[in-house]
């Protein structure tokens, strides 16, 4: 308290005084104010100076604004680095999709709890900063909730998503079958989109039966250098997907607009979590443009797992540490919840197996019910599908569906006929 006047003369932050200080677990803090007219900008621009000027440890000084008061702030010194040792994952906390992820805790040790839903996430740091850890801290957690389908992109080869396979409906190792997803997510969307405009709803609500739609891509860079297609394909669901519970889970090393692909990925990106990067500059690419200066700096992360989070809510630059989650819980996880994993609605995978698209030909003049019973009694073999019936009675998916449950037989994944009776039986 009685250094800080000199050393803030000789920072530029002169007339900003102490107004009182405690020590905590880790070292002290203390609560500042500033001289009319300087912001927590000015102080956080100086934070090396400050380390320099308290000869504390480098790194061992945080400032965090006083939310009620522009002219106020917190300054943190921690003499010991409360992330020094790895925290241990104790397993998904979430139930649904719609609860807050844990991802790791804050220096205070606070959790960090981010809603996922409707948002699409970008994971980014340099290579072993800890992507990968992060994605499984994610997936471990939705691969606990019955209302979410995750489908994965790995090219490489699998290595990292391989482990999830048991509980991931679908994984992508090749750029045609990452492709082929994608053109998928984004049939989903449009059949999600086309029913929800029939019904007039404008969100696709989450529950088991009509479970969002997660699509986790390892190193997102990888992708866009091989595949321009798969780039067209996510950034449609990227701009489309959040009212229709469509979202994407990317990670990559270093998201230049070269690497995100031309279009719209980046900005799309709600929640940006950002691990150590090897410049400055780098700061910005993931967490946006300003974000280094603002002391936004993730180059200072001097630890695997250590990250900054942008995203609703998280607006300063704190440091958390994500859980560390090892092999043995990997295993564990899927194990448990392997068998639980919810399928695509009916709706969503019929838009994968049919062929063709509605056109929105009404066959009028008949009665649907005894069109409907008449197409499925003639039905061939591998049956119909829903588009198809819709088109041959004029009614609603819904509508299909309702008689389908009750009287029908589903051939295959999508396709409908009226059970035959068995011959000598
Ligand atoms: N949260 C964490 N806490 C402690 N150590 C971690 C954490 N996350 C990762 N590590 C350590 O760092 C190593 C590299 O992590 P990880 O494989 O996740 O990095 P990555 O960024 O995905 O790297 P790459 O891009 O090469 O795949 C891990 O083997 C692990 O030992």
């Amino acid at each position: 308290m009685q250094g800080w006047p000199d050393l803030a003369e000789q920072i530029g932050l002169a007339g900003s005084r102490v107004m009182s200080a405690v020590v905590d677990v880790w070292g002290w803090r203390a609560r500042m104010t500033l001289r009319a007219g300087q912001t927590v900008a000015d102080v956080l621009a100086q934070v090396p100076a400050i380390e320099s000027g308290l000869g504390t440890r480098p790194g061992a000084v945080r400032v965090e604004p006083d939310p009620a008061h522009a002219g106020r702030f917190v300054m943190r010194v921690l003499a010991e680095d409360p992330h020094a040792n790895a925290v241990p994952w104790r397993g998904p906390t979430a139930r649904s999709v719609a609860d807050p992820i844990r991802l790791g805790v804050f220096e205070d040790a606070a959790n960090v709890a981010v809603p996922m839903l409707r948002r699409h996430v970008l994971v980014g740091g340099i290579a072993g900063a800890g992507k990968s850890g992060v994605l499984n801290v994610i997936i471990g957690n939705l691969v606990a909730c019955p209302d979410v389908v995750l489908w994965g992109i790995d090219l490489k080869g699998g290595m990292e998503l391989r482990p999830w396979v048991p509980c991931l409906a679908r994984l992508a190792t090749t750029p045609a079958e990452a492709e082929t997803m994608l053109r998928d997510a984004v049939r989903v969307l449009e059949a999600r989109a086309r029913a929800m405009a029939e019904s007039s709803s404008r969100l696709w609500i989450p529950t088991e039966r009509t479970p969002a739609l997660v699509i986790v891509v390892d190193e997102y860079a990888e992708l866009a250098e091989q595949s321009p297609a798969s780039v067209e394909y996510a950034d449609s669901i990227a701009r489309r997907g959040r009212a229709l519970a469509e979202t994407l889970l990317a990670a990559t090393q270093r998201p230049t607009q070269q690497a995100m692909g031309k279009g719209a990925i980046r900005s799309q990106m709600d929640v940006r979590i950002c691990l150590r990067v090897r410049e400055r500059r780098d700061t910005d690419l993931i967490l946006g443009q300003g974000m280094g200066a603002a002391g936004w700096h993730a180059h200072d992360l001097d630890a695997p797992g250590k990250f900054l989070v942008s995203a609703e809510g998280f607006n300063h630059p704190r440091r958390a540490r994500a859980y560390l989650v090892t092999d043995d819980d990997v295993r564990a996880t899927v194990e448990r919840y392997a068998d639980e994993r919810p399928a695509l609605d009916r709706l969503s995978a019929d838009a994968l197996t049919s062929r063709e698209v509605f056109q929105g030909e009404v066959i009028t003049g008949s009665d649907p019910e005894a069109a409907l019973w008449a197409a499925l009694n003639e039905a061939p073999e591998h049956g119909l599908s829903v588009s198809e019936l819709m088109r041959i009675t004029g009614m609603r998916r819904t509508w299909i569906y309702d008689r389908l449950q009750a009287h029908a037989t589903q051939v295959s994944r999508g396709r409908w006929r009226m059970p035959r009776a068995e011959s000598g039986g």
